[in-house]
C-alpha cells in the first residue's frame, strides 16, 4: 500500500487531507516547517478549528505519523501531497514561494519513482517551475516523478465533512498512470471522478471560487440598489433562488466575501488574465464591489452615531471571516475594525473562536470572552459574523446595558422586525 507524505501538513488543507487520507486506510506523514504546529499535534492537539477533525484523528492516529522533517517525510513516502499556502503578494499574485522551498528539497531528497500531487491552490506556471527545479537536480520527468494537480474544493468550517463527501473529484495530469494511481486514492468516493489537463484543473479551481465570489458582489450590488428603492434584499433572494438555474447558494448579501480563499484567488486570476494579455473587468468589479461593501459597513455605523466615530463606543460581535471557523484571515470584519479604531472609535469585539487570532493581528483591539460584556456601554453593537449563536443571545439584557441603541446587523442575521421591537435601532444590509 502507498504510504503518503503530506508536506505543509499541519495547514487547513494539509491536516484535513492526512486525517481524511488516513481514514481511508493510508499511512500519512504529516510534514510541516512548524516546530509549534507539529510539537502540538503529537500531543493530539491542533491550532486550527474544524468540527470532527480531532474525533476523526483520534479515529485513525495509528495511521499519522507529525514531523518537521520534510526530507524525511519525501523519502519515506511513494506520494507527496503538496499542500503549503500560496498567499497573495501585495501585488495580488500569487506567492509560490513556499512551492519553491518544497519542490527544492523534495528535488533533493527524491530517491526513486514518486508522485507528486500539488493540492495547494497555483496559477498557470507553477508546475513548468516545479519542473525546472527538479530538471535542476537531474530528475527526469516520467522517470523520477509525475506530477498531479487535484485542486481542494472544501470550506473551511465544513472541511472534514467536505473532505468525506466531495462533489467532484479533479484530476489533472499529462500522465494517465499517475493520474490513475492518485484517483484511486479516492475511489471510495460516491461523488464524479473527472480526469483532464493540469491546465483545466487549475482553470476549474479559479474559475469556481471566482464564480463564487462574483455571486456574493453580485448580490451585494443588488442589496446596494435594494436599500435605496426600498426593498428587502432577502425576499428577493430568496424568491430569485426558487429558480433552478440561479439557485440560493451564495446569494447572502452582508459584509462580503473574506477568508483566505475567495479575494486571494480571484486577485490571482486577474494577475494571470493580464499576464496573458487579457484586462478582466467583469473581475476586477467584483473585487472592487467587495472593498466598497466593508467600507459600507463603517458608513452605515457612522452615520447612525451622527456623523462621527470619535470617541463612540462600539462592541462588535464576530470578528472570524465567516461563521465556525475561528480563522480571521482576510476577514471583511477585521478591515471594519480598524477602520473603526483608526477613525477614533472605543472598540470592543467577542468572537467565539476568532479572538486569540484578532487579537495578534490588531494590537490595541480590546477583545472580550463574554458577549454580554461588550455591549456595556456601548454607543453601537455592529455583527461582524453570522454566529448561530448570536441569534439567542438575550437582547433585552443587552439594550439595557447599552448607553445608545444601534444595532448594524451587517451579516442580515437577526430578524429587523423582532429586534427593533426591543428596543435598538436596526440597520441591515439591503432591507
Ligand atoms: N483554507 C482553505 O479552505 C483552502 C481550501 C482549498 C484550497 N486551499 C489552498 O490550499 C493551500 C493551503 O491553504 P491553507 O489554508 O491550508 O494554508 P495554511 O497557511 O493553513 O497552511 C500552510 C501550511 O504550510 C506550512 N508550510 C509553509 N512553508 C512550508 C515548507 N517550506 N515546508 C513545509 N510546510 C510549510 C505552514 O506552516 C502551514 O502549516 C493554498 O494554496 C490555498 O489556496 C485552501
Ligand atoms: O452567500 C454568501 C456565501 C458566502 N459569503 C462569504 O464568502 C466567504 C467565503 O465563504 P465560503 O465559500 O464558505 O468559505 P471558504 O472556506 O473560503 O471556501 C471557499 O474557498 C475555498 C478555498 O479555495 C474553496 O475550497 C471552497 O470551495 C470555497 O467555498 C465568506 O467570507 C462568507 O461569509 C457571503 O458573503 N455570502
Amino acid at each position: 500500500m502507498d504510504s503518503i507524505a503530506i508536506l505543509g501538513g499541519m495547514g487547513y488543507v494539509g491536516l484535513v487531507t492526512a486525517v481524511g487520507l488516513a481514514d481511508l486506510g493510508y499511512k500519512v506523514i504529516s510534514a510541516d516547517i512548524s516546530e509549534e504546529k507539529v510539537f502540538l499535534a503529537k500531543q493530539g492537539k491542533f491550532l486550527i478549528y474544524e468540527d470532527g477533525l480531532e474525533e476523526l484523528f483520534q479515529k485513525n492516529k495509528e495511521r499519522i505519523d507529525f514531523t518537521t522533517d520534510i526530507g524525511l517525510a519525501v523519502l519515506d513516502s511513494s506520494i507527496i501531497f503538496i499542500a503549503v499556502g500560496t498567499p497573495p503578494r501585495n501585488d495580488g499574485e500569487a506567492d509560490l514561494g513556499q512551492i519553491i522551498e518544497v519542490a527544492e528539497i523534495i528535488a533533493q531528497k527524491l530517491n526513486e519513482y514518486k508522485i507528486i500531487v500539488v493540492k495547494s491552490t497555483v496559477p498557470i506556471g507553477t508546475f513548468e517551475l516545479v519542473q525546472d527545479i527538479l530538471k535542476g537536480y537531474g530528475k527526469v520527468e516520467g522517470k523520477d516523478y509525475d506530477l498531479v494537480f487535484n485542486p481542494e474544493f472544501l470550506r473551511e468550517g465544513a472541511a472534514v465533512h467536505d473532505f468525506l463527501h466531495p462533489q467532484r473529484t479533479v484530476i489533472g495530469s499529462s500522465n494517465q498512470l499517475a493520474a490513475r494511481r492518485i484517483g484511486e486514492l479516492f475511489n471510495t468516493f460516491q461523488s464524479p471522478l473527472i480526469y483532464t489537463t493540469i491546465i483545466n484543473a487549475q482553470m476549474i479551481k479559479y474559475g469556481a471560487n471566482a464564480f463564487l465570489a462574483s455571486r456574493v458582489s453580485f448580490v451585494n450590488e443588488l442589496a446596494s440598489i435594494c436599500e435605496r428603492v426600498g426593498a428587502d434584499i432577502t425576499v428577493v433572494a430568496d424568491v430569485m433562488g426558487m429558480d433552478e438555474r440561479i439557485g440560493r447558494g451564495y446569494l447572502q448579501a452582508g459584509i462580503g466575501f473574506g477568508g483566505p480563499c475567495l479575494g486571494k484567488d480571484l486577485q490571482a486570476l486577474v494577475k494571470m488574465a493580464e499576464l496573458f494579455d487579457y484586462d478582466s473587468r467583469l473581475l476586477k468589479g467584483v473585487l472592487e464591489k467587495n472593498i466598497q461593501q466593508r467600507k459600507s459597513i463603517v458608513r452605515k455605523i457612522k452615520r447612525a452615531l451622527n456623523n462621527t466615530l470619535f470617541h463612540k463606543k462600539v462592541g462588535v460581535l464576530g470578528l472570524a471571516f465567516k461563521p465556525d471557523t475561528g480563522d480571521v484571515r482576510m476577514s471583511p470584519a477585521i478591515d471594519i475594525v480598524k477602520e473603526l479604531i483608526n477613525s477614533g472609535a472605543d472598540v470592543i469585539a467577542y468572537d467565539p473562536q476568532g479572538n486569540k487570532e484578532a487579537g495578534e493581528l490588531i494590537k490595541e483591539l480590546k477583545l472580550s470572552e463574554d458577549p454580554y460584556e461588550i455591549a456595556r456601554g456601548a454607543d453601537a453593537l455592529a455583527i461582524l459574523t453570522g454566529w448561530r449563536d448570536f441569534e439567542n443571545l438575550d437582547w433585552l439584557k443587552i439594550i439595557n446595558n447599552m448607553s445608545g441603541n444601534v444595532l448594524v446587523d451587517a451579516v442580515n442575521l437577526l430578524s429587523p422586525e423582532i429586534i427593533n421591537e426591543v428596543g435598538f435601532n436596526y440597520i441591515g444590509v439591503g432591507r
